[in-house]
């Protein structure tokens, strides 16, 4: 069995650093010419998988989106990430969950098991319940070659005054999170399986990104003002694992699937750039 990390890295090298998201608002499902119901919602997504999912190293789908569709919407959830696996993305479902260590084995048998009807090859989650609390996820990911990316610098303007706030042993919370992902980490080769979640528009915060060894992903490109040459700023240094992600900014460009195909190239060759040809 392979490791998230190994996949993540080949699938990188193959197809460029890019993660794409899948994130359908309803205000794109109208811009598209769709209904915000799940028949648009399927459409939507099915759209996208066939434009790029053949294009892109990982794709994002963001759960909130299907789940605000009930059944019908978590229906068409499995059969994206279905249809993007056939396509040979591998699938982060951006779903940031956490909670006290029992629950979160019952989160992780949802999502990282691969005899569940949503398993994905990676998730992302919250350690606001304590990076301990979400140790089953890790030890299922471990178990069948997942991947979880945890929460440490988000790009929204809120999460500086819970992450850089200081704890007892005058770590930031984000050190906090960041040095107990590098342990897991430790020793893993070509890459880690478990990642962070570092916003691209967090700007320069002195937090030390060099022993993580696996994946950071750095979603707040594009829609929400972060642009590849932040990568080089946020990431200074240690940027062959950082994974730009990019949702409502590629996704404006459909629903013509050359359009949003191109729209993937071009974002993929300026985040080459800006990583300097580290990743891919
Ligand atoms: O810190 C974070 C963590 C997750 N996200 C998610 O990424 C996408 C961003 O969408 P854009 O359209 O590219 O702004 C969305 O699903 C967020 O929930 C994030 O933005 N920041």
């Amino acid at each position: 069995m392979q490791t998230f990390g190994a996949r993540l890295r080949r699938a990188i090298e193959e197809r460029g650093p890019l993660c794409v998201g899948v994130d359908p608002h309803p205000s794109l499902l109208r811009a598209w010419g769709l209904r915000d119901d799940p028949d648009g919602l399927a459409t939507f997504c099915a759209t996208v998988a066939e434009a790029v999912g053949d294009a892109v190293a990982i794709v994002k789908p963001q759960s909130a989106f299907f789940e605000r569709h009930g059944s019908r919407g978590i229906a068409t959830l499995e059969s994206t990430i279905r249809q993007f696996k056939d396509a040979g993305a591998l699938v982060l479902l951006d779903v940031k969950r956490g909670d006290i260590g029992s629950t979160v084995r019952a989160y992780a048998d949802a999502y990282l098991d691969p005899s569940s009807p949503l398993y994905v090859d990676a998730i992302t989650a919250s350690p606001y319940l304590g990076v301990g609390s979400l140790a089953p996820m890790f030890e299922t990911a471990a178990k069948h070659g997942g991947g979880v990316f945890v929460l440490a610098l988000t790009s929204n303007p809120e999460g500086p005054y819970v992450q850089h706030a200081v704890a007892a042993d005058g770590r930031t919370v984000a050190q906090a999170v960041i040095d107990e992902i590098s342990l897991l980490n430790r020793g893993a080769e070509p890459l880690g399986s478990f990642g962070l979640v570092v916003g691209a528009t967090v700007g320069v915060t002195g937090h030390d990104l060099s022993g993580v060894g696996g994946p950071m992903l750095a979603p707040g490109l594009g829609a929400q003002g972060g642009t590849p040459d932040d990568l080089r700023r946020v990431f200074s240094g240690n940027v062959s694992a950082v994974l730009p992600s990019y949702s409502r900014e590629v996704l404006q460009h459909g629903p013509d699937t050359a359009a949003l195909r191109a729209a993937v190239i071009r974002a993929q060759a300026d985040c080459r750039v800006a990583l300097g040809g580290a990743a891919g």
